[in-house]
């Protein structure tokens, strides 16, 4: 009793007196409000006012009397909220003989009681119609809910928060009209003009933005930072020197969670993922051919129409993100064999360090015969050439890189020769992808944009014996012109200087000893790369890999101890998943408005347990009263119940005058058991 503050008690009416209609402390120094303006009183006088249309339904008698949530127990306030509560709480608004609350009348403002929960009441009051009868009915709500009627309220609409989205402002839509090479207006590209048939499946577009200034700036990335998510809502990781005083058997929060940078990681994919752009529908099309949400990835290539370009796209039949490749002014006369040649060959080419193709189709969505190339899409995919000396921050070249590199790079040669193809200088630093730790590569795609191009594309793609063996041949070098660039700029990539990047012929054996800070292994198989055998004999994956072979173990072993890295950070999550799903299912059952009128979630109810236990685990304050968070306490709370252990605990209302023995068992039982009542 000495914990109840007498300043806030004195306005709360005695539970005694709302379960027993007497309080036999009342004389004993009993806090709460007791007498004149009691709960019990307050029940009485409304009874005759419910007799005024018969409508004594015991229901709303008896509502004041086991609201749970009304108990001082369990209500608490505070003394700024005291003016606030006693406009709504059950004494003060019905203790007076002549209270005015507004009820259901005919202006249907604030009502305080919901017609739905009690038809009887709401009919006779809504027909007595009569202002100046001042019916006094209420219902004990808390102070923040009092006008709150879930039944009656309009339907919620949220607003559309993507107005950046489908902004179509001229100012901030990036492009100018375009004409194409021939002169075309590619704004008057209709959509009548293309051969896709997709048209009627999808959203249709949006209007063209009116185009007023051709003084437009172009943004140099998209979307500019200024839109971007903050991902730092979660607090920091705590510096070092903190984390060494915990003991052994001690966690701190972050070490229960995925780890800050991979979780900023995946979401910035994520990010790049769902990311879209205004488009207008006319210089960059809305739909092309499966494929919607156009986003352009070579932002700073401003002559769409005319060069090639790239979009990130979603497949309206997978709802999968892919890359769209588009190469423009295609040749009209083109045969439509040579594209499903293509097809047919570089579709069954599977290797985990190439980006897989998905698909080839002509257009003329762009307003030209376009051929549009499909690609799995890797957000946030960077050149080797931008990650190590472009993008922030830096990540300078080790001889650890080299050889991961090699060792992926030497997978997609085998892959591909093996399938009788070439790579050709695509194999270069600006082609290759890193799209993950550690240091993973994807070849970006093949030349067989050549045999696109190509006249004798059927002699190339089925060339067997010497001409392919030879262009073969050169996929080496040009993977060991990549290599020697690399390692020219090792250790120095922090610095900056533009890396220097050397043509084969300039690569001499001189300037591949000369290179400092490579071991002699690397050097021997850069050799091997880009130099023909005395014997004239065939390089060969055989041949190549056996000059480093026991470096693929290190690779091997470094992507091994990565996956066991990720896995164990999954299973983090896996426990937070079981623990949402938990809290969700214990929300959905407490504090729903309807349980305020039931008695079973009343002090002597039967679900009073779940109340005392909800506060019990997110509610625990220290002696002084004060709040404390302890991560610790709800993460064991949430287990146990999950498991349903045997173990007992003691709840204890807030007054501290009741307590309940209950096991974790019990709980969980209750707990489903009510859930699954409020699901069927
Ligand atoms: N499959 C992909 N997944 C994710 N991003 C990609 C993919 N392909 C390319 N990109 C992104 O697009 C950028 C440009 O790629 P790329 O150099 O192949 O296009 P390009 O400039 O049109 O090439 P080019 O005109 O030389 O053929 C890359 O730096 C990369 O960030």
């Amino acid at each position: 009793m000495d914990k109840i503050n007498p300043d806030w008690a004195k306005d709360i009416p005695c539970r005694n007196i709302t379960i027993y209609g007497y309080c036999k402390k009342e004389n004993e120094g009993c806090p709460f409000k007791h007498g004149d303006n009691a709960t019990a009183s307050a029940v009485n006088d409304a009874s005759p006012l419910l007799e005024i249309g018969e409508a004594t339904t015991p229901t709303m008698a008896a509502v004041p009397k086991f609201n749970a949530k009304v108990s001082a127990s369990f209500t608490p306030m505070t003394v700024g909220s005291d003016s606030a509560a006693t406009a709504t709480a059950t004494t003060s608004a019905t203790t007076k003989a002549n209270v005015s609350v507004t009820i259901a009348d005919t202006s249907g403002a604030a009502s305080t009681v919901n017609p739905m929960v009690n038809p009887a009441v709401s009919g006779t009051l809504l027909n007595s119609n009569n202002n100046s009868s001042n019916i006094s009915i209420s219902i004990p709500t808390t102070a923040s809910s009092s006008n709150y009627d879930p039944f009656n309220a309009p339907i919620f609409t949220p607003s559309s928060t993507s107005s950046i989205h489908t902004n179509t402002n001229a100012s901030s839509f990036p492009f100018p009209p375009i004409t194409n090479s021939s002169g075309m207006n590619i704004n008057a590209n209709d959509d009548s003009n293309s051969n896709m048939s997709m048209a009627n499946n999808v959203p249709p577009s949006m209007q063209p933005p009116t185009m007023e200034s051709n003084n437009l700036k172009y943004p140099s990335i998209y979307p500019p930072p200024h839109s971007l998510l903050q991902y730092h809502l979660y607090a920091p990781e705590q510096p070092s020197s903190l984390k060494s005083l915990l003991r052994p058997n001690e966690r701190s929060a972050d070490q229960l969670f995925i780890p800050n940078n991979i979780r900023e990681d995946l979401t910035k994919k994520n990010l790049s993922i769902l990311q879209v752009f205004p488009s207008s529908g006319k210089v960059i099309p809305s739909i092309v051919q499966d494929y919607f949400n156009l986003v352009p990835l070579n932002f700073n290539n401003n002559d769409f129409l005319n060069k090639t370009t790239l979009f990130k796209v979603f497949s309206n039949y997978d709802g999968k993100p892919y890359v769209l490749k588009r190469l423009p002014n295609i040749d009209k006369s083109m045969n439509p064999n040579k594209i499903s040649k293509i097809y047919q060959i570089w579709s069954k080419v599977n290797c985990t360090n190439l980006i897989k193709f998905r698909d080839i189709f002509q257009t003329t969505k762009f307003g030209d015969l376009s051929i549009c190339l499909i690609f799995d899409y890797y957000p946030n995919a960077l050149s080797l050439y931008d990650y190590h000396f472009v993008n922030f921050p830096k990540f300078p070249i080790t001889m650890n890189y080299l050889w991961i590199y090699l060792v992926q790079l030497t997978n997609v040669i085998n892959s591909i020769h093996s399938q009788n193809l070439k790579i050709g200088n695509t194999l270069n630093w600006r082609k290759v992808f890193i799209t993950g730790d550690p240091g993973r590569i994807k070849l970006s795609h093949c030349n067989f944009m050549d045999l696109l191009f190509n006249d004798d594309t059927d002699t190339v793609a089925s060339s067997s014996g010497s001409t392919m063996e030879r262009l073969q041949q050169l996929d080496y070098k040009y993977l060991g012109l990549l290599l020697f660039n690399l390692s020219m700029s090792i250790d120095n990539s922090n610095n900056n200087s533009t890396p220097r990047e050397c043509r084969l012929d300039e690569i001499t054996l001189q300037s591949i000893d000369d290179l400092k800070q490579i071991d002699d292994k690397f050097k021997d198989t850069l050799k091997y790369l880009l130099f023909d055998d005395d014997d004239d004999e065939k390089k060969s994956i055989h041949g190549l890999t056996s000059h480093f072979f026991d470096k693929m173990f290190m690779v091997l072993e470094s992507s091994q101890t990565y996956t066991e890295y990720m896995e164990s950070v999954l299973s983090r999550e896996l426990e937070n998943g079981r623990l949402f799903r938990l809290i969700n299912k214990l929300n959905c059952i407490f504090g729903r408005i309807e349980s305020r009128i039931d008695i079973n979630w009343s002090e002597s109810g039967t679900k009073f347990p779940i109340i005392l236990f909800y506060d019990y685990i997110f509610h625990q304050v220290d002696s002084t009263g004060k709040p404390i968070m302890d991560l610790t306490h709800v993460l064991r709370c949430l287990n146990k119940l999950d498991a349903g252990i045997q173990e007992k605990l003691m709840l204890v209302t807030p007054d501290e005058l009741n307590c309940i023995i209950i096991s974790y068992k019990e709980l969980k039982d209750l707990i489903d058991s009510t859930f699954r009542s409020i699901t069927q």
